[in-house]
């Protein structure tokens, strides 16, 4: 079953609102509109230019969608520094990238607090970007496939079928996060087929075909085409090579099987 690709810009915790305005522009430009009929392109800001963001895509009704990094568990309440799935519904938000290896690292999340998160998300009508991925130590010990599907039962534990139906898995191993080291494209081809298969025995066919499934972790211009040629591999979660508007764009047009 083809799945139409989804390239997302993880900005992580850089560009400020402003800078913002500027690389959605640029990308905007950068990219033909011909190209969304062959690929979905979302950005993910920091919370704090997420306005922006809707604003000057709004004002051009450009086909880029967006979504926020991260969101409570809860609806709404007593919970400082904490922003609400509600909150990223009402910006226009798409998207929300869940369970990154960076808060799972640095915060303590762990699978039973993101799989909270993702029913909240769907909830709200947004689609949770659900990242798990291994550690060197974990793939040097071959135990990575294995990881890799616990995190996806544990992290979607207790959502329906329909509900799982509505969900992005990003398989981002850690140790290709930032470092430049990709994984070959069998190394995510091998874990985005195992994640589809497990997702065929818990929530049926119609499911596991219909997920798209992402790949991240050092990706660029270089390696997106062979990646997303995987059969399980439908787009990617980019970080560092989003942040720059004329390589995304570029990047993007790869995936789409441009050149067109
Ligand atoms: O963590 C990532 C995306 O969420 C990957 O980051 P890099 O593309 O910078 O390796």
């Amino acid at each position: 079953m083809a799945r139409k690709p989804l390239i997302a810009g993880n900005w992580k915790m850089n560009l400020n609102h402003l800078e913002a305005i500027g690389v959605v522009q640029k990308l905007y430009f950068g990219l033909p509109t011909k190209y969304y009929d062959h690929v979905d392109v979302a950005v993910c800001p920091p919370f704090t230019d997420l306005r922006s963001v809707q604003t000057v895509i709004e004002a051009d009704s450009m086909p880029i969608t967006y979504g926020g990094q991260d969101c409570s568990p809860e609806e709404s309440g007593a919970f400082t520094g904490d922003v609400s799935a509600a909150m990223l519904a009402k910006l226009g938000c798409t998207y929300v990238v869940l369970g990154h290896s960076e808060r799972r690292t640095v915060h303590g999340e762990d699978d039973a607090l993101v799989a909270r998160k993702v029913a909240k998300a769907l909830e709200h009508g947004l689609t949770p970007i659900l990242c798990l991925g291994e550690g060197e130590d974990v793939r040097d010990a071959g135990g990575h496939v294995e990881h890799c599907t616990g995190q996806l039962d544990g992290s979607l534990a207790g959502l329906s079928s329909e509900q799982v139906g509505r969900v992005v898995v990003a398989y981002e191993p850690v140790w290709a996060i930032g470092t430049g080291k990709t994984a070959t494209t069998q190394d995510a081809q091998e874990v985005c087929h195992a994640l589809r298969e497990r997702l065929r025995e818990v929530h049926g066919g119609a499911v596991a075909d219909a997920v798209r499934i992402l790949y991240g972790g050092s990706v660029k211009s270089g390696n997106v085409k062979e990646l997303v040629a995987q059969s399980d591999v439908d787009g990617a979660l980019v970080g560092g090579a989003s942040l720059d508007a004329e390589g995304f764009a570029e990047l993007c047009a790869l995936a789409a099987g441009g050149p067109l």
